[in-house]
């Protein structure tokens, strides 16, 4: 059942406590078609048969069927297609309209994730399939943000390996693989799904292994084919440390190890993220501060003005008050 957050105020996130005993917060990103919700389906099952349940957020307003047990659904907030029709948008804009709206309730939503029981070890959001919607807007970045303050935080990147099998399309998938980790820095993991239709050997081993890569793009003499040949030696660093697990989200198989790589991750944020997440959690602080600061001065200037004004209109009544009187008995003398 979902929770219902309309005109409910949660109870405010435990602040600064330790972000070790939280549950792990997995974003799940993917291009339309790539199999996100079917995963997601998959992990919750996996979970579910070890009596392990997740919570479950679904951050897509337009999706017309959610196969798992949600238990924050971004629908029940906004009406994606009233958004449509209010505001005149297309059906992009009212995605990109409902998410800001669903994130200015964010704090609610930490609320209700922080308050689940010690038994709930994974909060898996589902994102809309239209990946810029949630990777480019400023609400991606502040949801992504906002719960990566409080909780470890990996981001999960599913990618539909039937279409990698081409050495561009495959080289496409990793740019965008690295402008997501580069947007959002938090730890990483990439999904090869529908391995039960291609086995993703292959794709792993052009991430090792350039000249494997170079191989497989010998016959094409394209511009596009030598442009790939050279990106891939740029991203040879984000190769190194990139984590990838091949997935049948249909079939089943390879979801322990993505779970193994979601622990890793989850420790991963731990040592290397936390600190940067502290760091950003006190910038956002000091500048919070400061806001206040300027607001209060504001307040100040605005009140001392106020007072100035009706000092100004107090002597202004009096100077006519007395000019009156004075008026008043030179007539009277005459
Ligand atoms: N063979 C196979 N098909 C899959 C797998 N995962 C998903 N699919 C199929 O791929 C299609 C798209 O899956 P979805 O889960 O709807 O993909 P999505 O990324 O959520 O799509 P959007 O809702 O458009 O964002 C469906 O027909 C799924 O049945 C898989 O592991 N193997």
């Amino acid at each position: 059942m979902a929770e219902c957050m309309a005109g409910l105020e949660g109870p405010s996130p435990s602040e600064g406590a330790s972000s070790t005993n939280k549950p792990t917060c997995i974003i799940v990103l993917g291009m339309a078609g790539s199999g996100k919700t079917t995963f997601v389906q998959r992990i919750t099952s996996f979970l579910g048969e070890q009596k392990r349940p997740p919570y479950l957020v679904n951050l897509d307003p337009a999706v017309q069927v959610v196969p798992y047990p949600v238990n924050i659904d971004i629908r029940d907030t906004v009406n994606y297609k009233s958004i449509m029709s209010q505001y005149g948008l297309g059906p992009n804009g009212a995605i990109v309209t409902s998410l800001n709206l669903f994130t200015t309730r964010m704090d609610q939503v930490i609320s209700f994730v922080d308050k689940q029981p010690p038994e709930i070890k994974y909060v898996i959001f589902d994102t809309p399939g239209q990946i810029e919607v949630f990777t480019w807007s400023a609400s991606g970045s502040i949801i992504a943000e906002s719960l990566a303050s409080l909780f470890p935080t990996v981001i999960v990147y599913v990618i539909d390996t039937v279409r990698c099998v081409s050495p561009v399309t495959f080289m496409s998938n990793m740019l965008y693989a690295c402008s997501i980790l580069y947007k959002f820095q938090l730890p990483f993991i990439i999904v090869l799904n529908k391995t039960d239709i291609v086995d993703h050997k292959f794709a792993q081993e052009w991430m090792k292994d350039f000249e494997a890569f170079d191989k497989a793009l010998d016959d094409d003499d394209s511009y596009s084919s030598n442009l790939t040949r050279s990106m891939s030696l740029v991203l040879d660093k984000f190769y190194e440390n990139l984590t990838s697990v091949g997935v049948s989200s249909i079939l089943g198989t390879g979801v322990d190890e993505f779970f193994k790589a979601v622990d890793s991750a989850r420790e991963e944020f731990l040592v290397e993220y936390l600190k940067d997440v502290e760091a950003l959690k006190k910038k956002r602080l000091d500048m919070e501060l400061k806001r206040q600061e300027i607001e209060l001065e504001k307040l100040r200037l605005e009140k001392k003005e106020k007072k100035d004004k009706k000092g100004k209109a107090t002597q202004e009544t009096t100077q006519s008050d007395s000019s009156k009187k004075e008026e008043e008995t030179e007539n009277q003398m005459s």
